[in-house]
């Protein structure tokens, strides 16, 4: 089975258009790989790029130069050259992304944004929320939250509703950008939990932990973003 994320001489600058079109390069050189069933930790100081390299795997964030492979439903692609439509794709069905907040939809009940990956996945709608609500009840998201919109839950709670939102799916690749940020040490410890779950199923893991304590426990591996730092030679 291929490597699920091989990740290599990626490049990312900023251009500051405002700033008369300053060029500020964040990382150079980017390569690792991240095995079926590992969590590697991007590590390093604050501003060093961490969330940028999350962020250009997912494909929020264009990538300058380099590849992003990924192993897409047994068939080996580039995410750093793939269509909008293709990293759509993969988005649905292989990669899952933990952002550090959540991003609401006005209106839609916090077991709906949970249950909506399962039914862009095609689960019928009675067994997305019933699995919505087991992943709620196991955050300790009160359930008289669950029919709520999230816009007004705690940043602790919408954090919850986050990760109930990433760990749903059965995608093979998880990126998590500090899933415990505003958790405390109860919900931190469940989080914890379905990492180790999830690492168990095989999934790979690409996490940022500010909080030590967790980081240790997690991570198999550190990947210092630090030797990605342009003007640096690469180890
Ligand atoms: N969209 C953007 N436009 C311009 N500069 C950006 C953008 N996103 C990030 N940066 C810059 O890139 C650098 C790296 O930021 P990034 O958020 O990746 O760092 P980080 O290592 O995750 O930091 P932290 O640990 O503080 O979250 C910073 O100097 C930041 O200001």
């Amino acid at each position: 089975m291929p490597t699920p994320l091989v990740v290599s001489e990626v490049r990312k600058n900023f251009v500051m258009h405002l700033r008369g079109g300053l060029v500020l390069p964040v990382v150079s050189n980017v390569g690792f790989s991240v095995a079926s069933g590992e969590c590697a930790v991007l590590s390093g100081p604050s501003g060093i790029g961490k969330s940028s390299i999350l962020k250009m795997l997912y494909g929020n964030y264009g990538v300058d130069g380099g590849q992003i492979l990924v192993n897409h439903q047994g068939k080996v692609l580039d995410m750093a050259s793939a269509a909008a439509r293709t990293v759509l794709d993969v988005r649905r069905k292989t990669m899952g992304y933990v952002s550090q907040f959540l991003r609401t939809v006005p209106r839609v009940a916090a077991i709906d944004v949970v249950a909506e990956p399962l039914l862009a996945r095609g689960v019928a709608q009675e067994e997305a929320r019933e699995r919505a609500g087991r992943m709620l009840s196991r955050l300790n998201l009160p359930e008289a939250l669950w029919q709520l919109p999230p816009s007004t839950f705690s940043g602790g709670e919408q954090q919850r509703v986050n990760i109930a939102r990433g760990f749903i799916t059965d995608h093979t690749i998880l990126l998590l950008d500090e899933p415990t940020a505003s958790l405390d040490a109860a919900n931190s410890a469940v989080v914890e939990e379905l990492i180790a779950a999830k690492k168990a199923a095989g999934v790979a893991i690409v996490g940022i932990f500010h909080d030590a304590d967790v980081r240790r426990k997690v991570a198999d591996r550190l990947i210092d973003v630090s030797a990605f730092s342009p003007g640096r030679k690469a180890a």
